[in-house]
C-alpha cells in the first residue's frame, strides 16, 4: 500500500487553474519533496488531500483511504502544518497544543516539552506575543506531537532562522528513522536536497517531473567550464546532452547531461586553456525543467 497516492486529481478554482492531472505517489517511508515556484499549486495539491477543499475531478488515496470519503480517518493518520498558521492569539503555546492534540488521545506532555525546548520555544506565552517563526515552531509541534503515520508539511522553514532550521531537519530524520512518511512542500531546492529520497516537481498547475534526488543530483548531470586559448575563434561544441550553455569571452559554462567521455573526446580538437567539471546544485537542474 502507497502512503499517498494520487490519480489525475484536478483542482480548479471557478474557472481559475488550481492543479491539473496530478499524478504521483509516495512510498510508506519515504521522505519526499513538493517542488515549485510560488503558485504553482502546492498548497492546492495538500489543501484537496486533506479535503480543506474539494477535487474537481481524479481521486487521491491516503494509507489506502478516499481523500474525500475517509477525510476523518486520514486526519488521525496525518501530522499537518499549514503554509501559513492562524491561531486563537489569546491561548498560551502549551494550552492550544494540548487542545488540539487532545483531539487525537491523550496528550504525550514530554514530547511537547522536548520539542519545545529543542525549538527554543516558551510554551507560556501567548500566541499573540509571538513572532511569525515562533508560531511556525508551534505548528511544528502541532504536527508532530500526535506521532503521525504521515507529516504533510507546507513550507516548514518560512520564518525559521538557519539554526532553526537545522534542529528541524534534525527532527524530521528522526521521524523518518522511526518510519514516518514525510511529504514536505518546498520553493528552496538545497532544503529539499539535504533531506528528500525523491521529489516531485510542480508548474503551473501541472506536474513536471518525480525523480530520485540522486539522480537528480548524482552523475548525469555536471556543470562544465571549459576556458579556451585566447587565439580561438568563434567555438561551437557538437555535442547533444548540452542543456544549458553561456558564454562570456573564452569562457563556456554548460550544463551538460550526457555521457562525460563523448565530452572529453570532443574537447580533443580544442585549444583548451582550463576544464573544470562540477556537481551542479538542484537549482541548476530545476531551471532547466522550469524553462521547458
Ligand atoms: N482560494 C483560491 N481561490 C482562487 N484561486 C486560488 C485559490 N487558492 C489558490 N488559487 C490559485 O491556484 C494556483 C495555485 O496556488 P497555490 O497556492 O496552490 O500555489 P503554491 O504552489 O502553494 O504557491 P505558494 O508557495 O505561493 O503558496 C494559483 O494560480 C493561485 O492563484
Amino acid at each position: 500500500m502507497k502512503a499517498v497516492e494520487l490519480r489525475r486529481l484536478t483542482k480548479n478554482y471557478g474557472k481559475v487553474r488550481g492543479i491539473r492531472d496530478i499524478t504521483f505517489s509516495i512510498e510508506e517511508g519515504e521522505v519526499f519533496g513538493f517542488i515549485g515556484p510560488n503558485g504553482a499549486g502546492k498548497s492546492t495539491t495538500i489543501r484537496t488531500l486533506l479535503n480543506f477543499i474539494h477535487p474537481t475531478s481524479g481521486e487521491a488515496f491516503i494509507f489506502g483511504k478516499d481523500i474525500v470519503r475517509d477525510t476523518l480517518e486520514i486526519r488521525r493518520m496525518v501530522g499537518y502544518l499549514p503554509a501559513e498558521v492562524h491561531y486563537y492569539d489569546d491561548m498560551k503555546a502549551g494550552d492550544l497544543l494540548r487542545y488540539s492534540a487532545g483531539f487525537y488521545g491523550p496528550v504525550d506532555e514530554t514530547r511537547m516539552k522536548v520539542l519545545a525546548e529543542r525549538m527554543n520555544l516558551d510554551l507560556r506565552r501567548k500566541i499573540e506575543g509571538l513572532s511569525f517563526g515562533n508560531r511556525k515552531k508551534v505548528g511544528i509541534i502541532q504536527a508532530l506531537l500526535h506521532r503521525p503515520r504521515l507529516l504533510i508539511l507546507d513550507e516548514p522553514t518560512g520564518g525559521l532562522d538557519p539554526l532553526m532550521q537545522h534542529t528541524f531537519f534534525e527532527i524530521l530524520s528522526e521521524e523518518r528513522d522511526n518510519g514516518t512518511t514525510i511529504f514536505f512542500s518546498s520553493h528552496i531546492l538545497s532544503e529539499v536536497q539535504k533531506i528528500c529520497d525523491r521529489v516531485a516537481i510542480i508548474r503551473e498547475g501541472e506536474l513536471v517531473q518525480v525523480e530520485t534526488v540522486s539522480n537528480l543530483t548524482g552523475n548525469r548531470f555536471k556543470n562544465v567550464t571549459i576556458v579556451l586559448d585566447a587565439t580561438a575563434k568563434d567555438y561551437e561544441l557538437h555535442l547533444s546532452g548540452i542543456i544549458h550553455h553561456e558564454r562570456s569571452g573564452h569562457e563556456y559554462k554548460l550544463l551538460y547531461n550526457g555521457d562525460i567521455k563523448d565530452l572529453l573526446q570532443e574537447l580533443r580538437h580544442v585549444p583548451l586553456v582550463d576544464l573544470r567539471i562540477e556537481e551542479p546544485s538542484l537549482e541548476e537542474v530545476f531551471i532547466h525543467y522550469y524553462e521547458r
